[in-house]
């Protein structure tokens, strides 16, 4: 098939180059020039694992194209996706000032019939508002073509982008029309193989159901983590609870560990959009805005620790002067995304505390910079490409993120390089037994505190 998507982000570039590499010719269209050169060049916006490999060679054999003219994709193809960004706007609502300005183009630019199909994650009633737009644009221009708008939201998770496109769970078609969800179905076909996993259902149903699957994670999440405050508190472990817990099937054990907080692009946006459209249709969501207090406050609660260890154990006045090493800033392992990560609240309340940092992340480092570019950011945080070199001379280690290459570290060489023997885990990953032997002081999320 022929194929548009519209942005070349994790989404568009993923979903893009997994059709390509099933025989589909796409157009990938992007606005940023510099992006669709750099990709018609191999060089590729976002760290996804095999993602270079698979863009390269589909480029290369001419199922994979790139451009800025969307025209040239929509005039070759039978079905668009809009994989645009909607992010948070200033209300807190999903911006989906993208969304409509394609769907405008696409009415302009249309020139026989067309499946327009929306990956982005979009409030219930978008795909209707699309219709109207293109709709309209079409009367003015008294254009004959059927255009068919569909819901198909998108579920992959970041790190592991390319493994989950290539075999989701579900593929979700939002569709009155019978035959454009033949044609979808007929698409997806090689990457489900098992019709079960095909769930068709009308346009508003599948819009929700995308935010419903990221409110019900983040609310997993959220519960844990309250949870593991009332363990600190009682003397029970969080890491021992979950397995009593997730044993049981009909809780099933992913998305229940307890940690600094969740972050990234979706949750944090998509949790607050939906708790907006509620309250646009006049109902007040209880569970979701307390899904996201509670992540509020895990994203501080590493600071907390921190300073209560420094002011109560050690017994300092503040934490003026003191240098903390920091492993992990990306928001989860195996990506280079920074957004609404824990890293940048942490960082930024140590620094306002007059703390160094020296920090270590494998991939997102770049994006890192990008977000900590004010001057006093800048003056205060150092980056290392060694994980141990991060930690010499510091008073003590946080653990943020959860990437392999920090679950069996030397502890020896930590021993050696820090100047208190403590580790701060916001991700628990190391055994509590083993550190307290080695003499460390050793302090996770959810385990009864020992200051
Ligand atoms: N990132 C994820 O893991 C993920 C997973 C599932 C769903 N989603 C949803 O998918 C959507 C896209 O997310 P993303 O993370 O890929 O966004 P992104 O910010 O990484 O990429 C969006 C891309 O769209 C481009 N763009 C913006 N306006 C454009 C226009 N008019 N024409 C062409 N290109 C345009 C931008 O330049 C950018 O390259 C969002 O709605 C998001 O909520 C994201
Ligand atoms: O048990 C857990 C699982 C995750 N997290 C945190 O939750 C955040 C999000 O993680 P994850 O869901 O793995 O990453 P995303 O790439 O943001 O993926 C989510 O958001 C995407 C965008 O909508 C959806 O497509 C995915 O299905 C959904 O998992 C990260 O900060 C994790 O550290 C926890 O704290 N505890």
């Amino acid at each position: 098939m022929n194929i548009t998507v519209i942005g070349t982000g994790y989404v568009g570039l993923v979903t893009g180059t997994c059709f390509s590499d099933m025989g589909n010719k796409v157009y990938c269209v992007d606005i940023i020039e510099e992006k669709i050169e750099d990709l018609k060049k191999g060089i590729i916006p976002i760290y996804e694992n095999d993602l270079e490999e698979m863009v390269v060679k589909n480029y290369k054999n001419g199922n994979l194209l790139f451009t800025t003219n969307l025209e040239e994709g929509i005039k070759n193809s039978n079905i668009c996706f809009i994989a645009v960004g909607t992010p948070m706007a200033k209300d807190r609502s999903a911006d989906l000032t993208a969304i409509y300005k394609i769907a405008k183009n696409l009415g302009e630019i249309i020139d026989h019939d067309m499946i327009v199909v929306t990956k982005s994650t979009v409030p219930v009633g978008t795909g209707d508002k699309i219709k109207e737009i293109i709709a309209e644009e079409f009367k003015k221009l008294n254009k004959p073509w059927q255009v068919h708008v569909v819901s198909n939201p998108e579920f992959l998770k970041e790190g592991t982008a390319v493994a989950d496109s290539m075999r989701p769970d579900r593929v979700v078609i939002g569709s009155d029309d019978e035959k454009t969800i033949e044609i979808l179905k007929e698409l997806y076909y090689p990457f489900v193989k098992n019709h079960d996993r095909f769930i068709i259902m009308d346009i508003r149903s599948a819009e929700m159901s995308k935010y419903a699957s990221n409110a019900m994670l983040a609310t997993r999440i959220s519960f844990m983590n309250e949870m593991a405050m009332i363990c600190e508190k009682t003397g029970a472990d969080v890491n021992k609870v979950r397995l009593g817990v997730g044993s049981d099937s009909r809780i099933g054990y992913s998305f229940l560990y307890a940690g600094c907080g969740y972050g990234g692009s979706c949750f944090p946006k998509d949790v607050q959009a939906l708790i907006k459209v509620s309250e646009n249709y006049n109902y007040t969501p209880k569970i979701l805005k307390e899904v996201e207090n509670i992540n509020y406050e895990m994203k501080k609660i590493l600071f907390e620790k921190i300073k209560k260890y420094f002011l109560e154990t050690k017994g300092l006045k503040d934490l003026k002067g003191l240098k903390i090493a920091i492993w992990g800033l990306s928001f989860k392992p195996g990506t280079d995304d920074m957004r609404e990560s824990t890293s940048v609240v942490l960082i930024k309340e140590l620094i306002s505390s007059g703390v160094y940092i020296n920090s270590y992340d494998p991939k997102a480092v770049n994006e890192a910079k990008k977000i900590l570019n004010d001057q006093l950011y800048k003056e205060k945080i150092s980056y290392f490409n060694d994980k141990y070199e991060a930690t010499e001379d510091c008073d003590g280690l946080v653990l943020v993120t959860e990437w392999n290459e920090f679950r069996s570290p030397d502890f020896k060489i930590l021993e050696n390089n820090l100047k208190n023997k403590v580790i701060f885990d916001g991700r628990n990953q190391y055994n509590n037994d083993l550190l307290k032997n080695l003499g460390f002081k050793y302090y996770q999320i959810g385990v009864l505190e020992d200051f």
